[in-house]
């Protein structure tokens, strides 16, 4: 491979040189050039000068592309001319001489302009060849001169995985998309099939154009690039089109990666939306669609796809042999942060008392892109105090203004707020993981996203999925583990200093309940009857209630209900997180210090310590 390349670049050094020669017999046997050469002249100085009656004569070349201008003073210029239609008029109404140039008889001045003119363009087409040959040009994106399609092509990103950081587990992901864009040959021919798309799902700022890159970067394929966004924009059928186009240029250049970022823009849902949906939207997915499927397996294109919003993407998108991989790109961690920081502080001269720990501890909910910006904002800074370094103040100061942009202040944590999430979602964890009969805990993350303050995630066993059924002890589980985190608040900071951190948790609290008396005749007092037609819910964005076919009596019997089932559940996540306060701080403790803990860390945590299991209720 280098050795091709190798050659390559030679003969194109031989070219090089062979055109410096030329071009200096053409600069020594030539004519010499006219002593009053036409300058060149923006076409909107032109006009401008025409409007002024500085321009007497205009001489326009026969493809209508330039015109020789002669000034009222005598001088020439050279104008490149914009399609305008109203050009004529305005030569006109300004009462200049017009002249169209008949084919076939090149200007004096035209000859002289390509004897030089030829050389030169041969010679940046070699520089720029040069520059390709030897990725030189990495990040300088080509568009495609056939449209005006903002399709970027870069022949070489120049970006490796070594510029990702914190998001260890997509990059993982990634490496045998790597792998088979390296040796495409040795998956082939064990028959292994290859996916064609990927999809990267996470909030913006998280890296996954990086992460695209990267990959082509490791794999030293072209990066083509388009956003959803910019599809869409366009005439109808347009988008269409260029989809088409984007695909033909890949497949010439495959195996290559090609990304489609924000592809929402593109994907969403069929036939949603007001008015039947967007006829344009819905032709460029349809084509979008048509070519994933055209292309046989293992062709060597690898298309990327980014996304903050999965959850309006159309389901057709997500079958086998389209993005039938999802890779989550989330915010980064405490360590996650670390590593980003240290990738960005490269290249920067940083003083000794930068302590990236306590950066990386300050800045919960930053994303790598803040992260990013905060180092160079802090470098900015130093030099604008005309440092020669950057100190601990210019990194403060840019945490602070990096914070204050928009909508960030709330998203990144102070200190007592963290502790108070961390506590909240420990009691969720604690209460689910020492339920008999429960879902185990998968996830706990204390990382702020959208409304939530953190989250902790549960995998349902194999054969409730299965069933999709739920028992009465599965539901009263759910209700003690929704209170937990209300609970542990409580028990921590007293009852004075609960937040309403938790009132989507006592909704769904409040819903199950209901569901258990009114639904699932799971209530002692009213017993195994299903009572009301429907469950009410939201119609039109508006609280419809539910339709009642039952007295008031069995009505306040409900209430009456429902209100011992939540307080039995309350009662027993307070027992539970009681009789385990130890281990509840040292989990809280553990998701302060890295944001995020897994289910392995929680087992290891609760087989180490002598825990005691909930009583069934
Ligand atoms: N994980 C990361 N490691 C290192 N740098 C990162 C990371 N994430 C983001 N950055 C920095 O932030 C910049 C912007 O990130 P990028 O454009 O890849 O994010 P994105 O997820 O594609 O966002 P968007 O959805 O807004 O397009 C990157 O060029 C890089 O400098
Ligand atoms: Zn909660």
């Amino acid at each position: 491979m280098a050795g091709k390349k190798g050659w390559r670049n030679a003969g194109l050094y031989v070219l090089l040189v062979v055109v410096l020669i030329a071009l200096g017999t053409a600069f020594m046997g030539g004519r010499p050039a006219p002593a009053n050469a036409p300058r060149s002249l923006r076409y909107s100085d032109f006009i401008e000068a025409v409007q002024a009656n500085q321009i007497s004569r205009v001489l326009i070349s026969p493809d209508r592309g330039t015109a020789l201008v002669v000034e009222s003073d005598g001088r020439r210029a050279e104008v490149n001319l914009a399609p305008d239609k109203d050009l004529l008029k305005i030569l006109t109404d300004n009462k200049v001489d017009i002249a169209v140039q008949p084919t076939r008889q090149t200007p004096a001045w035209q000859q002289a302009a390509s004897s030089l003119l030829f050389p030169i363009l041969l010679l940046g087409g070699l520089f720029f060849l040069l520059r390709r040959a030897q990725g030189g040009g990495g990040n300088q994106a080509m568009s495609f001169g056939k449209s005006k399609a903002r399709v970027q092509m870069e022949p070489q990103t120049q970006v490796t995985f070594n510029d990702v950081a914190g998001i260890e587990g997509a990059k993982l992901e990634l490496t045998e998309v790597v792998d088979f864009l390296k040796n495409p040959d040795r998956f082939t021919a064990v028959g292994a099939k290859i996916p064609k798309g990927v999809l990267l799902v996470g909030p913006p700022g998280t890296g996954k154009t990086l992460l695209a890159k990267a990959v082509a970067g490791e794999a030293g394929v072209p990066f083509f690039s388009i956003s959803g966004s910019e599809f869409v924009e366009m005439f109808v059928g347009v988008g269409a089109s260029r989809v088409r186009d984007l695909f033909e240029q890949a497949k010439k250049n495959a195996p290559c990666i090609v990304f489609i970022d924000e592809i929402d823009a593109v994907g969403r849902q069929r036939g949603a939306g007001l008015g039947g949906g967007n006829d344009e939207r819905e032709q460029t997915l349809n084509q979008l669609l048509t070519e994933m499927d055209g292309f046989e397996g293992n062709t060597g294109i690898i298309i990327v796809a980014a996304t903050n919003r999965p959850d309006v993407l159309d389901a057709a998108l997500m079958r086998p042999g389209r993005f039938d991989r999802q890779v989550v790109v989330d915010r980064p961690d405490y360590s996650g942060r670390l590593q980003i920081l240290g990738v960005h502080a490269r290249g920067k001269t940083l003083s000794k008392d930068v302590d990236l720990d306590r950066v990386a501890r300050r800045t919960p909910g930053f994303t790598g892109a803040d992260l990013a910006n905060l180092l160079n904002e802090a470098a900015i800074m130093a030099a604008r105090r005309q440092l020669v370094e950057i100190s601990m103040d210019e990194v403060n100061d840019a945490i602070e203004r990096v914070m204050a942009g928009p909508e960030k202040k709330d998203r990144v944590m102070s200190e007592r707020r963290k502790r108070l999430v961390a506590y909240h979602e420990a009691g969720h964890a604690l209460v689910g993981a020492l339920m008999p009969d429960y879902d185990s805990v998968q996830k706990i993350s204390i990382i702020p996203r959208g409304n939530a303050g953190g989250l902790t995630f549960f995998t349902p066993s194999e054969e409730r999925m299965e069933s999709g059924l739920y028992s009465r002890s599965y539901l009263q589980n759910q209700m003690a583990v929704a209170l937990g985190g209300r609970v542990a608040e409580e028990i921590v900071y007293g009852e004075d200093e609960v937040t309403t951190g938790a009132s989507n948790d006592l909704q769904q609290v409040a819903r199950v309940a209901r569901q258990m008396v009114t639904r699932f005749g799971m209530s002692d007092k009213l017993g195994p009857v299903a009572l009301g037609r429907s469950q009410g819910g939201m119609f039109l964005g508006r609280d419809i209630g539910a339709e009642r076919d039952f007295s008031e009596d069995t009505a306040a019997t409900i209430d009456a209900e429902v209100s011992e089932l939540v307080a039995v559940a309350y009662k027993r996540a307070t027992t539970v997180l009681s009789a385990n306060r130890a281990v509840l701080d040292e989990l809280a403790d553990l998701l302060v210090e890295q944001e995020t803990v897994d289910a392995e860390q929680l087992q290891e945590l609760l087989l180490l310590r002598d825990v005691q299991v909930a009583d069934y209720a």
